[in-house]
């Protein structure tokens, strides 16, 4: 294609939530939309119910704290007013939606969880009956499982909000994901990284979601801002969340990694499923090829499931606040 070609092609609307976090991990893929695809791009901030009811001061409670952000930015993309969406992975239900592709998952970011807390400690130096915010059961059922005596307190806001709570006193520490602090340059507050031996991600987590519809020549081009390894990663990943999701509804978190063995790339996945307390746990851990990602953490939840993971999401005294059935805030 020539450059006069290009001149002609009208700018790619990057679609985008008006957080810090999202215009940012936004401006990231519409960089790589200009270099790579040397094509002109424009951001469109699209508001989402999520948005304003948190702006509002209402509780984000229930499933729809994850959906309502994907699914405004969906629905501008299929009317048409951008042509691109950008999420965090996490956030992006495992079923996939009418009309729109999953084009790209750029290279990822270290997905594992960090802790911001007081005086600089890690979690393991904080006094019994110190409080950690955080909203997702995931990570309440993994520290709850270390066994240190930690009061779990749920924190809802930005993650500038949330840092914020520390510094203002109200929370001892709270545990946020690496790669959202490190794309809006707040590392340094950073206390310490948790061990995904002892802290597992969530699925997808540290990843972004590049959607487009389905039928627009633009997906082609977007492959270009596909990392081949993360790509591998994430589907084993949601694979497993997925298959466990059909059977059920505790906590989960799952790492994936493509590592160079002696005979190519292998595949590595690890996966907890918890009940909502800590209490009881099942972990697991798959090798495969990068190729059969899918079949990989799909039985890889399976033989979660097989091994009781199903027993574990029941709701029992320890879950029967609304958010305790959020998957990850
Ligand atoms: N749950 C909200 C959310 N969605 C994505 C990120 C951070 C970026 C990422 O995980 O890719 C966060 C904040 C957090 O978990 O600390």
């Amino acid at each position: 294609m020539t450059t006069d070609h290009h001149a002609q092609q009208p700018p790619v609307r990057v679609g985008t939530r008006r957080s810090l976090l999202a215009t940012t991990q936004s401006g990231h893929v519409a960089a790589m939309i200009r270099e790579r695809l040397g094509r002109e791009t424009v951001l469109v901030e699209v508001t989402t119910d999520g948005d304003r009811s948190q702006a509002a001061g209402t509780p984000l409670v229930g499933a729809s704290s994850t959906g309502v952000f994907v699914s405004a930015l969906r629905d501008a993309l299929l009317r048409g007013e951008v042509d691109v969406a950008v999420h965090s992975l996490k956030d992006v239900p495992t079923y996939p939606a009418e009309g729109i592709v999953l084009a790209a998952v750029p290279q990822r970011e270290d997905p594992r969880d960090a802790v911001v807390a007081r005086d600089g400690l890690t979690i393991g130096e904080l006094p019994v009956g110190s409080v950690v915010g955080t909203g997702s059961p995931r990570r309440a059922a993994q520290l709850h499982a270390l066994g240190l005596g930690l009061e779990v307190r749920g924190v809802r806001g930005n993650v500038d909000t949330r840092i914020g709570k520390v510094r203002s006193g109200d929370y001892d520490a709270v545990v946020l994901a690496r790669a959202g602090l490190s794309r809006i340059d707040r590392l340094a507050e950073v206390t310490e990284v948790l061990d995904p031996l002892q802290v597992l991600p969530a699925p997808g987590q540290g990843a972004l979601a590049v959607e487009c519809r389905a039928d627009d020549e633009l997906a082609e081009a977007l492959r270009a801002l596909d990392d081949a390894p993360t790509r591998a990663a994430v589907d084993a990943e949601r694979a497993v969340l997925s298959t466990l999701e059909g059977g059920c509804s505790a906590p989960i978190g799952a790492l994936a990694e493509v590592v160079e063995g002696e005979d190519g790339e292998e595949l590595w996945v690890r996966a907890v499923a918890l009940s909502p307390d800590g209490t009881l746990s099942v972990r697991m851990s798959a090798t495969g090829t990068p190729s059969d990602a899918v079949g990989v953490g799909t039985r890889l939840g399976a033989e979660m499931l097989a091994d009781g993971a199903g027993q574990l999401g029941q709701p029992g005294p320890a879950a029967t606040t609304e958010a305790d059935k959020v998957r990850d805030a």
